[in-house]
């Protein structure tokens, strides 16, 4: 598989503070880098790809093949393109996990995820022009844009799209999936050293 360890991406300890605004950095000061190794243990997956050119890119078809990918869709996150924009970015930043992987290639713009860490704190990186990234089904997460208020990404799927933003509140065999797979993992190896 395409080395998914190529990307630039930055992530860091969400600082919640007294921000009202969620497009804000919310780092702490100063900073408390998180290694994107331990972004990857909880289950996402980051490549860097070529976005001016990757309806001919070799290595998205590399993934797209190995991983499955055969529906996509474009979608253009700004004022100029969504009459209820902010209703739609007010949606992505509700927290929620999907019973299917969130495969995002970011073609233009920029934002934020933020991902629930092992102990439920909000770990948060930016994704730009390029990234590729892979949320597992059944992780808690949200999305929001940052300042620039403009994302353009290519949604992929592995099938016809089942867009359902479960809340927290609901459980799911996904979300129990997630759990055994990537956080009951992390607990035994804590409790085993
Ligand atoms: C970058 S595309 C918009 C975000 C999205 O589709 C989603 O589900 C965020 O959690
Ligand atoms: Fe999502």
């Amino acid at each position: 598989m395409a080395d998914c360890n190529k990307s630039s991406i930055e992530a860091w300890e969400y600082n919640p503070g007294d921000e009202e605004n969620s497009k804000l950095p919310h780092k702490f000061s100063p900073n408390r880098p998180v290694p994107l190794s331990h972004v990857h243990s909880l289950g996402v997956l980051t490549w860097k790809l070529d976005a001016d050119n990757w309806e001919s890119d070799p290595k998205l078809e590399e993934i797209k093949v190995e991983r499955g990918y055969n529906y996509w869709e474009k979608i253009t996150v700004s004022r100029e393109a969504m009459a209820d924009f902010d209703a739609r970015v007010g949606g992505f930043f509700q927290e929620h996990m999907h019973s299917q992987e969130e495969i995002r290639l970011i073609l233009d713009g920029s934002g934020y995820w933020d991902i629930r860490d092992y102990d439920d704190k909000w770990v948060r990186f930016r994704v730009q022009k390029g990234d590729l990234v892979v949320l597992p089904p059944g992780m808690y997460h949200r999305f929001t844009l940052d300042t620039g208020d403009y994302i353009e990404a290519l949604l992929l799927y592995t099938e016809v799209p089942e867009r359902t933003q479960h809340q927290r509140a609901e459980d799911s065999i996904a979300r129990k999936n997630y759990v055994k797979q990537f956080l009951d993992v992390h607990t035994l190896q804590i409790e085993a050293q």
